[in-house]
């Protein structure tokens, strides 16, 4: 790994009641080499019950600290995150594989969460209702859950845990968060920089290792009130069952599958820039990355072209070159599916426009793709690929491409082009997902509630939705009030 400015930010130790423990005997590759890059423990269900218990513990005294004593540790922790950023993408780059100028601005996006919550901590309202009775009142408080645990996915792991953690902690939960096995370095450090922002021991926890084991006890431990998970739908599915057995809240951002329409009326360029930024970003590893591009008519052969003589253009590499904006993927796995996508659109009659194989370069990279006649039977209309593959389908009337768009079990993102205010607000409102960007292909925002409808999830991270999903309503009947004075 490139060296860092402040060595003591490489943590290769799980964190549990404020300390770095375990032995660290499992390997972190580096997806773009192949080669090791540290170790960490591989820790299971004691661990997660240690965690868990040490987060409880933590609770009652964090959950008492007055709102502005949270928001001013949350406030040092964002700024020791954006001190350590340069260091922090370093090490997220090392483990995911993504260019460091993307890793870059992960940090800054994971950064924005813990910023904006620690100003949330403080806008956490109760009401005072209009009575039923003359001599009672009617109060609903916003209490903290409790104890939050939080599983997140390796293609944002810096982001996927500031955004549960932190509205979590502001909201006076404490957390323990299970990486994924991919990414946990970056997780580690987030932990360092909390102690350093002298959260409370056990109020912020991460337990490498075993998933199925800590998960396991993350769902059905007593002491957990909510599982927060961000990752595959599947996953999802199983972890919501296992949280049933003790009634835990689950809040649950999963997959997805986003169609792209370019009507006819749309400004071409605009539309192959959204498509670039909402397809090849990550790779085309992110939840929210186009699946599937529908183009009117009478505009695809000149988009097309032109995506085409972009598409082109893309470097791949190692995420630390220079010009390099597409790097590797997270595993073999992951290039079987995109490689198994294009063999069977070719087989029921695509084309290939650009890419289509392997990169040159060997191990996970793969050249960005795109293909032509795409239709619905194929698996990449059905099923996320989660790759560099942008499959053009065409079309020719709105409620066509509206009944494909919908066409899917997932709801997270969706994307339209179009100048027609009419249509504008007839699509975004018929759309179903949970988010629509309108002329525009790059949506995410701490400011605003991510997440999606159907089989892409339950619950809002960002904006002031994110933290009430980390509180619990009060009631209280105040009685015994003399009218009479
Ligand atoms: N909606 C969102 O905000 C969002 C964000 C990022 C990724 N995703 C989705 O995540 C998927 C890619 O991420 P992934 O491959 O890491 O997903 P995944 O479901 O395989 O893994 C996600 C996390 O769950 C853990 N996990 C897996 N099986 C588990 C089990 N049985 N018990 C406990 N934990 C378990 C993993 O170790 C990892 O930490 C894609 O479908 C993508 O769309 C969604
Ligand atoms: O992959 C899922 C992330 O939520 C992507 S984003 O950075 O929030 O758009």
């Amino acid at each position: 790994m490139r060296t860092l400015e402040d060595n003591g930010l490489m943590k290769t130790q799980a964190f549990i009641d404020g300390c770095f423990v375990g032995s660290a005997d499992t390997p972190v590759t580096d997806p773009a080499s192949g080669a090791v890059i540290a170790h960490v423990p591989n820790l299971g269900a004691d661990a997660a019950t240690q965690a868990v218990e040490a987060a409880s513990r933590a609770f009652r005294p964090w959950a008492a600290k007055t709102a502005k004593e949270r928001s001013a540790t949350l406030r040092r922790w964002f700024e020791l995150i954006v001190a350590a950023r340069s260091d922090l993408a370093t090490i997220l780059t090392s483990e995911q594989g993504k260019p460091f100028a993307e890793a870059l601005g992960e940090i800054d996006y994971a950064a924005s969460y813990v910023e904006f919550y620690a100003e949330e901590a403080k806008r956490i309202a109760g009401e005072i209702l209009p009575s039923h009775r003359p001599d009672a009142r009617i109060l609903v408080q916003r209490q903290p859950l409790g104890v939050v645990a939080a599983i997140t996915p390796w293609n944002f792991p810096a982001a996927m845990i500031t955004r549960k953690v932190a509205p979590a902690l502001a909201a006076g939960c404490t957390v323990v968060v299970k990486p994924a096995p991919e990414t946990p370095l970056t997780a580690l450090v987030l932990a360092e920089l909390a102690r350093r922002a002298d959260f409370p021991a056990g109020s912020f926890n991460v337990v490498t290792g075993d998933a199925i084991a800590i998960g396991g006890v993350l769902t059905s431990h007593p002491a957990v009130r909510l599982v927060g998970f961000t990752g595959s739908t599947p996953t999802g599915k199983l972890l919501m069952r296992q949280a049933a057995s003790t009634v835990k809240r689950v809040a649950l951002e999963l997959g997805g599958n986003a169609p792209f329409i370019v009507f006819d009326d749309a400004d071409i360029d605009t539309a192959v820039e959204g498509a670039m930024a909402s397809k090849f970003r990550n790779s085309g590893q992110t939840c929210v990355c186009t699946n599937r591009i529908y183009v009117q008519s009478a505009v695809h052969d000149v988009f097309v072209a032109r995506l085409t003589e972009r598409v082109k253009q893309l470097r791949v590499g190692c995420g630390f070159d220079d010009g390099v904006v597409q790097g590797p993927l997270i595993s073999e796995r992951a290039v079987a599916k995109v490689e198994a996508h294009i063999a069977d659109a070719l087989g029921k009659g695509a084309e290939i426009a650009a890419g289509g194989k392997r990169h040159a370069l060997g191990g996970t990279f793969f050249e960005p793709t795109v293909i032509t006649g795409a239709a619905a039977d194929m698996l990449l209309a059905q099923d996320e690929t989660f790759g560099p593959l942008a499959p053009v389908f065409r079309f020719e009337t709105e409620a066509e491409v509206l009944q494909a768009a919908n066409a899917t079990e997932t709801g997270l993102a969706a994307y339209f082009f179009t100048r027609d205010s009419a249509r504008v607000f007839r699509m975004m409102e018929r759309l179903e997902f949970g988010m629509v960007g309108v002329n525009t292909g790059l949506i995410s925002t701490e400011l605003a509630p991510f997440g999606g409808v159907k089989e892409s999830g339950n619950s809002r991270e960002g904006s002031h939705h994110g933290i009430l999903e980390f509180t619990e309503l009060k009631y209280a009947c105040i009685g015994g009030i003399d009218a009479a004075g």
